[in-house]
């Protein structure tokens, strides 16, 4: 799927579509849109009422006739013309008409390994929406892995595990091309599910979405370190009242050590369909954690003592497949020049 250095070389932007959020990057201008991929439609007129960032906090607050609505699930476009308005909405007046004037405005977009192309179709067409006549379409893992620095265009190998909302993408690359790859249908949304789960079960809860974040930030930090009880707010099971309990750091981890099981299968599965020099060179280089969801509290542990191969989180590990798309689209990416008459 991945296109060309050229190809890419001539589009004005480059878009990441998650199913948790949205990123756009401009050419000479850097990330112009990092917002969540969430509208908020009243559904009795059809009218767009709040798009990214306004429209996530009123997920679980609205009346019957106002609907929270995510038009991206696991890396697809589902709905098309929803994700056409809110791309429209999330740009800039200025730059939108810019690029309509332009008859021959490229872009380029990252989709996950493995995208069926009706999915590929659909992610064409939504930015077809912005005014794009020309989509170029790059591996998710390929970009992400340009984002992070990784010599990808090397005879060597990199591994890197982007952790998003709904997918975990796993891949070995070396010569600007993934050797193995896997898709595991674990990120950051199962993680939530567990931890809701854990208090609905042992605490007698039900927790806000929104409240999950906190949790998170909680048990952040070094793996080993255990955080003090924190206080979490919701609604009793039985009672339906609103209610307050002090959760313990430990057992939230544990909860979370489950569906992580997930992402460390396909690595394993992606290692053993690894010709064995590539194998030999990870055990030096490592894995590289990218995606939103590289964050979640001991992950990156749990990897290393499973591997035992050194583990890094990218610096950004949320916007690198953007920056990585960014940094291709600037032509900042050399292709790798052989040359055969080197000694
Ligand atoms: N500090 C953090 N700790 C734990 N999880 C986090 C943190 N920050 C973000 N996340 C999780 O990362 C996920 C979003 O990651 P990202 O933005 O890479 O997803 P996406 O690209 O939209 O999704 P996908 O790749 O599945 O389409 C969310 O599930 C969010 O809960």
């Amino acid at each position: 799927m991945t296109a060309s250095l050229a190809q890419l070389h001539r589009c004005s932007v480059a878009v990441d579509l998650g199913e948790a959020r949205t990123r756009m990057y401009v050419k000479n201008q850097g990330v112009v849109v990092n917002q969540p991929t969430v509208a908020a439609v009243n559904i009795r007129t059809g009218a767009l009422i709040a798009v990214g960032d306004h429209a996530e906090v009123m997920d679980g607050r609205t009346p019957d006739h106002i609907r929270v609505v995510r038009p991206v699930s696991g890396g697809t476009v589902v709905d098309i013309d929803m994700a056409q308005r809110l791309l429209r909405n999330l740009v800039d007046d200025k730059l939108r008409k810019a690029w309509r004037r332009r008859p021959t405005m490229r872009a380029a977009i990252c989709l996950p390994y493995g995208s069926e192309p009706l999915a590929q179709r659909a992610a064409v067409e939504t930015l077809n929406g912005i005014g794009a006549r020309r989509v170029e379409m790059v591996d998710t893992l390929v970009a992400a892995a340009v984002g992070c620095d990784l010599p990808v265009e090397q005879p060597e190998a990199t591994m890197i595990v982007v952790c998003g909302a709904g997918t975990t993408q796993i891949a070995v690359l070396s010569l600007g091309s993934i050797v193995a790859a896997e898709t595991v249908p674990v990120g950051g949304n199962a993680i939530d599910h567990a931890v809701v789960q854990h208090l609905r079960l042992h605490h007698k809860l039900m927790l806000p979405g929104q409240s999950v974040r906190p949790l998170h930030l909680m048990l952040s930090g070094d793996g080993d370190l255990v955080a003090g009880p924190t206080e979490v707010h919701g609604r009793d099971v039985v009672s339906g009242l609103a209610r307050s309990v002090m959760v313990e750091t430990e057992p939230v981890r544990r909860a979370i050590a489950s569906p992580l099981t997930g992402i460390l299968d396909g690595i394993g599965s992606v290692l053993r369909r690894c010709p064995p020099d590539l194998v030999a060179d990870l055990g030096e280089r490592g894995i590289m954690l990218a995606g939103g969801s590289a964050l979640i509290p001991g992950l990156q542990s749990m990897i290393r003592q499973a591997t035992t191969m050194p583990v890094h989180i990218a610096e950004r590990p949320d916007t690198c497949a953007v920056l990585g798309l960014g940094d291709m689209i600037e032509g900042k990416v050399e292709p790798l020049h052989l040359d055969p008459m080197a000694t």
